[in-house]
């Protein structure tokens, strides 16, 4: 029988898919694409069903255009998906599930779309390598190995320290779902800052037969396309991704792996602000099969349900390559080894030196980019503000400018006081621009390098200092997070951490966890190939629990000793967070707002939530735009979705005077 309505969803904060009348005679589907009328736009919507009836008067809906073309229809698990995604983080499913399509197959088709589509069929993912030798796998591995469950739904966490072989037990799980399956398809999913093409390389030379594609939010529109078409029609077998892969159709999905599980770039900041990582452990259960999640410093999350036997855990507790063994960390403290005016103490000068002269590589590594954090005026006090922001403008020396690392406000450094018009204006504290002149001067033969944000902002100069880095041309590389991550240095044998610690001081809960996990993997820096390897760190705080389980390299009892003083003080991941976020001109008033939210929200009486008062943002002030939040805490994440079911409806109905955003677990508040 002909269905007279077709349920659509389209790229609308509409809360209910719409309703069309059909045309039988195109046929389509549930989970295709079609073109539909929005107001007065032709908009790309997605069939999700059909009805005989519609709660709108009958003479009232409009026809469905028609249907775009014949790509086979998105499977029923990644409607259910999308589904579930749009009610957890309490975002209209169209505005959640379309946006995830490339522009290619979300605008309305041009002239040629058929040409086009045949054009994108045409991009090849298969790249033939010689055979290489691969290394017998330990017997940490291989436990892994042998007792990973494939067949059905579960979530492991494989905790493994910096250059246990963690890569290697991917690629040997994907083996093992191919010679199941070589059509199957996997999802490997990193943190933006991981995806390099070594790792691609990497993936795509163990599986010359396969095809092997990556995701990411740099990529060209076309290159979007064309993987994504790929994964769609089952002709790529791994997509190697960034968060939003978790929305890829991949219609053979049989396993996702996600490497550095607890790296922050999985949750998304803006818009649907989703944890790709907590997305795809329900994903893998849509579709039954098996999640693996890997770091050597898991997330508390993982790692307390991990503990409480929710999770699978694997341990790997050794370097896989052959005498390579962990660093050796030293603490320094700061205060009594301080060279005046200068970053580098004496016995890291010492150090660097003689690690020089060996003609080994060293990694410094400083969490601040620029020059000078703030610039200040001797006279008066003055310091260097954001005009838009209540942030400090970052002086960098290479541009002569201050600039706003917020909104991007830039001025050049004045050459009188602003206020006092004294000439005694000098920059505070020191980011990696200033250290680098340091360094030079200390070792002017030596080649230095700098890495961060603002010397790579050329597309691949990253990848070429790494490059001369694994090819031992550099002598000192110096950076900020950007050099902590995963890369398999051979030649670095001393790294020297500089100034974490500001981070101690953070009112934010989960500062030190990051810190921790941050300095464990600039440490997995040293001592990775056949040099062993040595890690110093100054600071002025010797005698912090926090760097004596670093220094023994032991992330489990200090997630242990954070886990119980969470459970203590009622924080995550034994509550369950939400934060109501809204922005204005004036603090006061979205101050006022919330306050209203806060009344509507205690009014439903619902046991086992609480709710704080508002108050501002640690950054309050962003271009000129106020932010103030409302912090909601449930017994449970299920508690809270229950909460947020029934307060939602309520909310949206008061979100008409300011930007309201909600951020289901948060990772900052
Ligand atoms: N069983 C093995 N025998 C010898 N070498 C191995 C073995 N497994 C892995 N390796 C090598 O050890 C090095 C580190 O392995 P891999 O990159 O897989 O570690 P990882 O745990 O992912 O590291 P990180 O967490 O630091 O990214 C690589 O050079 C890899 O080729
Ligand atoms: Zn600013």
């Amino acid at each position: 029988m002909d269905q007279k309505i077709i349920k659509v969803i389209v790229d609308t904060p509409l809360w209910e898919p719409l309703d069309y009348l059909n045309v039988p005679a195109e046929n389509l589907k549930v989970g295709e694409r079609c073109l539909v009328p929005v107001g007065r736009r032709t908009c790309v919507g997605i069939v999700v069903g059909f009805s005989q009836t519609s709660s709108f008067p009958q003479d009232r809906l409009k026809k469905i255009i028609g249907r775009i073309d014949r790509l086979s229809p998105l499977s029923s698990n990644w409607l259910r998906f999308t589904k579930f995604a749009s009610k957890y983080y309490l975002s209209p499913w169209g505005e959640t599930a379309v946006p995830s399509l490339p522009k290619f197959f979300r605008r309305p088709p041009g002239q040629r779309h058929d040409s086009s589509l045949n054009r994108l069929r045409k991009t090849n993912f298969v790249l033939s390598a010689p055979d290489q030798e691969l290394p017998v796998l330990n017997e940490e591995q291989k436990y892994v190995l042998d007792n990973f469950v494939q067949s059905k739904f579960g979530v492991s966490l494989l905790y493994g320290i910096t250059g246990s072989g963690k890569t290697e037990v991917y690629l040997r799980l994907i083996q093992k779902v191919f010679d199941k399956d070589p059509e199957a398809q996997i999802l490997l999913m990193v943190p933006e800052i991981n995806l390099t093409p070594q790792l691609v390389e990497r993936v795509a030379k163990r599986f010359p037969n396969h095809a092997v594609g990556s995701w990411n939010s740099k990529m060209s529109e076309g290159e979007k396309a064309a993987t994504w078409l790929a994964a769609h029609e089952g002709r790529l077998n791994i997509l190697v991704g960034t968060r939003l892969s978790v929305f890829a159709s991949l219609p053979k999905l049989s396993m996702i792996l996600i490497d550095e599980e607890h790296d922050s770039s999985y949750k998304a900041l803006e818009g649907v602000r989703y944890s790709s990582r907590d997305l795809a452990i329900k994903r893998a259960q849509i579709e039954n099969i098996p999640i693996l999640l890997g770091s050597a410093t898991p997330s508390f999350e993982s790692f307390q349900r991990a503990l409480s036997g929710d999770y699978q855990l694997f341990k790997m507790t050794k370097r896989a390559v052959q005498d390579a063994h962990l660093p050796e960390l030293e603490l320094i403290d700061i205060s009594k080894d301080r060279v005046k005016g200068a970053a580098l103490g004496a016995q890291v000068r010492d150090e660097i030196t003689k690690t020089l002269e060996k003609k080994e590589q060293v990694l410094i590594f400083l969490n601040r980019r620029g020059y000078a954090p703030v610039v200040t005026c001797n006279s008066c006090g003055w310091v260097s503000t954001c005009p838009h922001c209540s942030t400090f403008a970052v002086y960098h020396k290479t541009t002569g400018n201050l600039t706003c690392h917020y909104c991007g406000w830039t001025t050049p450094l004045p050459r009188h006081c602003p206020k006092c018009g004294s000439v005694e204006i000098v920059p505070l504290g020191r980011g990696t621009q200033r250290v680098e002149e340091e360094i030079k001067e200390l070792w002017p033969d030596a080649n230095v390098m700098r890495l961060d944000q603002d010397s790579t902002r050329r597309k691949g100069s990253a990848q070429e200092v790494l490059e001369s880095v694994h090819q031992g041309k550099v002598d000192i590389l110096l950076g900020t997070q950007i050099v902590a991550k995963g890369h398999d240095f051979k030649k670095v044998s001393l790294v020297v951490i500089l100034n974490s610690d500001p981070v101690l001081l953070s009112p934010d809960f989960r500062a030190r966890e990051r810190l921790f996990s941050v300095l464990m993997q600039v440490s997995g820096r040293a001592g990775r190939g056949e040099i062993p390897g040595k890690v110093l760190l100054q600071t002025q705080y010797t005698q912090d629990p926090l760097f004596h389980h670093l220094s023994r390299q032991n992330y489990s009892d200090f997630a242990t000793e954070e886990l119980n003083s969470r459970e203590k003080t009622r924080l995550p991941p034994f509550t369950a967070q939400a934060l109501v976020i809204a922005e204005g001109k004036k603090i006061n008033e979205v101050l006022k707002y919330l306050d209203e939210v806060k009344q509507a929200a205690l009014s439903l009486q619902y046991p086992g939530i609480h709710i704080y008062s508002p108050i501002p943002q640690s950054i309050m002030r962003i271009q000129d735009i106020e932010r103030g939040q409302l912090l909601l805490e449930a017994d449970s994440k299920k508690v809270m979705q229950e909460f947020l079911a029934v307060f939602a409806p309520i909310l949206f109905e008061k979100m008409n005077r300011f930007n309201v955003y909600i951020d289901v677990d948060p990772l900052n508040c």
